[in-house]
C-alpha cells in the first residue's frame, strides 16, 4: 500500500486508528474456546464489528508464536481474512525484528511476501545493513522503534550519544538509508511531549503511536504535538478495546469503544482543518 493511499482512506473514514490485536486465549469470551480456532474466531469477531472505524490492525506477533503451529496458522488465516475482505486497510506485523542482512531478507520476505503485510516493526539497534533489506520492498513499510512507550525507554533511548539522544540519532540517521521514503517510526503515546523534537527531525514521516488507552497515554496530546499536514499518525489501541468485554457481547463492545476513539480523531480532523 503506499502511503497516499493511506493517507485518503483516513480522510474517507476520519479516523487514524489502528486496533491491535494482542490476542490471548486466557482474556478471550470462553465461549471461543470451544470454537477450532479461538484466536482466529476472536480476530474475526473484532474485525467484523470495528472495521469501518480503523484504517489499520496491528497483530502483535509474539501472541501468535506463543502457541506454535496453531498461533502462526491463526497469523495466517487473519492477515488472508484482512487482505481479501479489507484491502485498503493498512496493516502492521508488530513483529521487532532485525538482524544481520542476510537474516532481515528472510524476515521480510516472511511478513511482505509471504504474509502480505504492509508494513513490520524493526528495531533498530543493529544499524543500516539490518534495516535496508527491509526498505528495499516496494510499497510496503518499515516501522523503526523510535521512542518506546515503555519505561525502559529512558535506559538506552533518551540517553545522550555525543550530541544528542540515542533516538534522535535514529530518526536523523535513518533518513540518511536507501530507500528510507518506506519508513515510518514508533513514538509512545506516553512520550507525547518529546513530539515536538521529533517532528522537527522528520515532519513527513507517519508516526505509529501504541500507548494510549491501556497505558494510559492521552490522544489529546498525540494529535497537539504529533500530526502533520498528512495527519501522519497511526493511534493504536489494542487491550483498551479488544478486551471492552469478556463476553459474547465482545465485538459489540470492542466496536464501541473504537467508536469513541474515532469520534475524537474526527473532531480533531475537523478543527485541523
Ligand atoms: O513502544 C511500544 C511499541 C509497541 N507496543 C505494542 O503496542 C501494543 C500496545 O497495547 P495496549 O494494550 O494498547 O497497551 C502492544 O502490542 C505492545 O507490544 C507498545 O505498547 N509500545
Amino acid at each position: 500500500m503506499t502511503t497516499e493511499d493511506l493517507v485518503a482512506h483516513i480522510h474517507r473514514k476520519q479516523s487514524f486508528l489502528c486496533i491491535g490485536l494482542d490476542t490471548d486465549l486466557e482474556k478471550i469470551p470462553q465461549h471461543l474456546l470451544e470454537e477450532e480456532d479461538p484466536i482466529f474466531e476472536f480476530n474475526k469477531g473484532i474485525i467484523d464489528a470495528t472495521h469501518h472505524l480503523c484504517v489499520a490492525y496491528k497483530p502483535n506477533i509474539a501472541f501468535y508464536e506463543a502457541h506454535g503451529v496453531k498461533g502462526w496458522k491463526a497469523l495466517e488465516k487473519t492477515i488472508h481474512y484482512l487482505n481479501k475482505n479489507h484491502p485498503e486497510i493498512f496493516t502492521i506485523a508488530d513483529a521487532k525484528r532485525g538482524d544481520i542482512g542476510n537474516t532481515s531478507t528472510r524476515y521480510a520476505k516472511a511478513f511482505f511476501e509471504n504474509l502480505q503485510f504492509d508494513s513490520i516493526t524493526v528495531a533498530p539497534y543493529m544499524g543500516k545493513d539490518s534495516i535496508e533489506p527491509f526498505l528495499a520492498f516496494k510499497d510496503k513499510h518499515t516501522i523503526l522503534l523510535a521512542l518506546t512507550s515503555n519505561q525502559g525507554a529512558y535506559d538506552f533511548q533518551t540517553q545522550k550519544t555525543g550530541e544528542e539522544e540515542l533516538y534522535m540519532k535514529v530518526l536523523r540517521t535513518s533518513k540518511t538509508y536507501k530507500n528510507a521514503e518506506n519508513l515510518m517510526y514508533v513514538v509512545g503515546a506516553t512520550k507525547a511531549s518529546f513530539l515536538t523534537g521529533i517532528r522537527r527531525v522528520v515532519p513527513n514521516s507517519f508516526l505509529l503511536v501504541p500507548g494510549v488507552g491501556a497505558q494510559g497515554g492521552s490522544l489529546q496530546e498525540v494529535c497537539k504535538y504529533g500530526m502533520n499536514k498528512d495527519v501522519g499518525l497511526l493511534v493504536n489501541s489494542s487491550r483498551g478495546i479488544i478486551y471492552a468485554s469478556h463476553t459474547t457481547d465482545y465485538a459489540i463492545a470492542a466496536a464501541e469503544k473504537a467508536g469513541l476513539i474515532q469520534q475524537q480523531m474526527q473532531e480533531v480532523l475537523l478543527k485541523s482543518k
